[in-house]
């Protein structure tokens, strides 16, 4: 199983909490039917099954903190296997949030090809979680937390990056334009890899 995972194209999306990550995933599925694992997506259906270890979950996800860091690539990795034998590819959304669970994923799983960097303004951010808060029922998508999670953001995820970079797997994609462009320069990437 985990050879299978190995030689399937892996990438990383990366970007601050409301740059845009969900909605250009959504937009390569439909394009390309890679799949899609948003790494908070997995945590909040732990927490909406109502376990005892979602409700730990829950109370560091509503701070805007990281959830421990074997928690999550434990469920990465499960939900990577269920699928390793019909999927092409895999976009890996919100993983890693720091260094060091970039390079545990590595060791337990695999190399990315790319990460696709979804770049957007500070104030785009707050604004556009402002506005998804008025109807995603998120715990986290109001003033205090989106405010915790952009400080960590550039704290702790924006050093991936960097990390990254030197490996000459990192396209910056400018999310401030409209979606479907935003796309088309998501597109151009991942039609580059062989
Ligand atoms: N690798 C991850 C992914 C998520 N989280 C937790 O889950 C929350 C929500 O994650 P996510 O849905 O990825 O949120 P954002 O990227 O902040 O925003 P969005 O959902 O809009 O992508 C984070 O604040 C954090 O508490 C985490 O600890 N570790
Ligand atoms: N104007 C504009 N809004 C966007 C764009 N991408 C995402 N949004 C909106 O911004 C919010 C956060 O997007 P989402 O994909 O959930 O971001 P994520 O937090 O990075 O996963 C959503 O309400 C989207 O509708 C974009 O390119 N332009
Ligand atoms: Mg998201």
């Amino acid at each position: 199983m985990a050879d299978k995972i190995k030689d399937a194209k892996i990438i990383f999306v990366v970007g601050g909490p409301g740059s845009g990550k969900g909605t250009q995933c959504e937009k390569v599925v439909a394009k390309y039917g890679y799949t899609h694992l948003s790494s908070g997506d997995l945590l909040r259906a732990e927490v909406a099954s109502g376990s005892e270890r979602g409700k730990t979950l829950q109370a560091i996800m509503q701070k805007g903190e990281l959830v421990p860091l074997d928690t999550v690539l434990d469920m990465i990795k499960d939900a990577m296997i269920a699928k390793a034998d019909v999927s092409k590819g895999f976009l890996i959304d919100g993983y890693p949030r720091e260094v060091k669970q970039g390079e545990e994923f590595e060791k337990k799983i695999g190399a990315p090809c790319l990460l696709l960097y979804i770049d957007a303004k500070g104030e785009t951010m707050v604004k556009r979680l402002m506005k998804r808060g008025e109807t995603s029922g998120r715990a986290d998508d109001n003033e205090e937390t989106i405010k915790k999670r952009l400080d960590l953001y550039y704290k702790a995820t924006e050093p991936v990056i960097a990390f990254y970079s030197s490996r000459g797997i990192v396209r910056k994609i400018d999310s401030e334009l409209p979606v479907d462009e935003v796309f088309g320069h998501v597109a151009k990437a991942i039609d580059g890899l062989k």
